[in-house]
């Protein structure tokens, strides 16, 4: 906490996947743990990638976390009382809106929050609550991968993958890693799989595009 008014504040770390957000967030909590300070790490129920009390880099480090229920928004209460200096939430776009809230709670007495999250969905739309977190947060590093196309720095989420979205009532929510995504820029990104939104470019394949090469 600042020592002369007492209050924390929140960092957020965004950008698309693979760009190292995961990575940040635990260079972050391993400096804090050296610094002695106590550190409370939570992650959405909904992501069990790297085994379900942990959180993890596509790069394979991990970090014990505490599970909360992502589905509503009572389960964020048990965020709302923890004490500690350091609180950090991975995965934040699977929350809702009610994170916000509970991060602003959490920094107003004097924690710092470390947000961590994809802020695009795989159509290139906000992907909230992340721009909202990004907008009331006192520091924001929005990182980039490398483009799987061209090289380039890559700052959106290609969907690999058509068919049943994992999550019923929300086609935008498809848990996975390479095997259904990948990172793109601007350039490379193309709709693979959704609605198309009214006046937008129409929908192409990979594969069209390669054979118009
Ligand atoms: N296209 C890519 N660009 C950059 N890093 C990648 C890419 N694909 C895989 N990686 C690996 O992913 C790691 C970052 O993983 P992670 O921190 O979990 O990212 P994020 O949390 O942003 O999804 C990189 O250090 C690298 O080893
Ligand atoms: C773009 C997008 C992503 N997701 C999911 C896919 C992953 O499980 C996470 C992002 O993980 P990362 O640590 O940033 O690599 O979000 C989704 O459900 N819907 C999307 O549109
Ligand atoms: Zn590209």
């Amino acid at each position: 906490m600042h020592a002369i008014t007492r209050s924390g504040w929140i960092e957020v770390i965004s950008g698309s996947m693979f760009s190292g957000k995961t990575e940040e967030l635990l260079r972050r909590l391993r400096r804090s743990e050296i610094a002695g300070q106590s550190v409370a790490v939570y992650t959405p129920a909904i992501d069990d990638r790297y085994g379900e009390a942990t959180i993890g880099s596509h790069a394979g480090r991990q970090w014990e976390a505490t599970v909360v229920d992502n589905e509503g928004d009572g389960p964020l209460e048990i965020l709302d009382d923890d004490p500690a200096e350091v609180v950090a939430i991975d995965e934040a776009n699977f929350f809702s809106d009610a994170l916000i809230e509970v991060c602003n709670a959490l920094a107003d007495r004097g924690s710092r929050v470390i947000v961590s999250g994809t802020d695009q969905t795989f159509r290139g739309d906000p992907f909230e609550p992340l721009p909202q977190l990004m907008a009331t947060a006192e520091y924001v590093d929005k990182l980039q991968a490398i483009c799987s196309v061209c090289g380039e720095p890559a700052s959106r989420n290609q969907r690999l993958i058509e068919g049943e979205p994992a999550h019923v009532d929300d086609p935008t929510i498809l848990v996975g890693a390479e095997e259904s995504y990948e990172a793109r820029c601007r350039d490379c990104h193309v709709l693979l799989t959704g609605d198309r939104p009214e006046g937008e470019r129409p929908f192409e394949s990979a594969e069209a595009d390669s054979a118009n090469d």
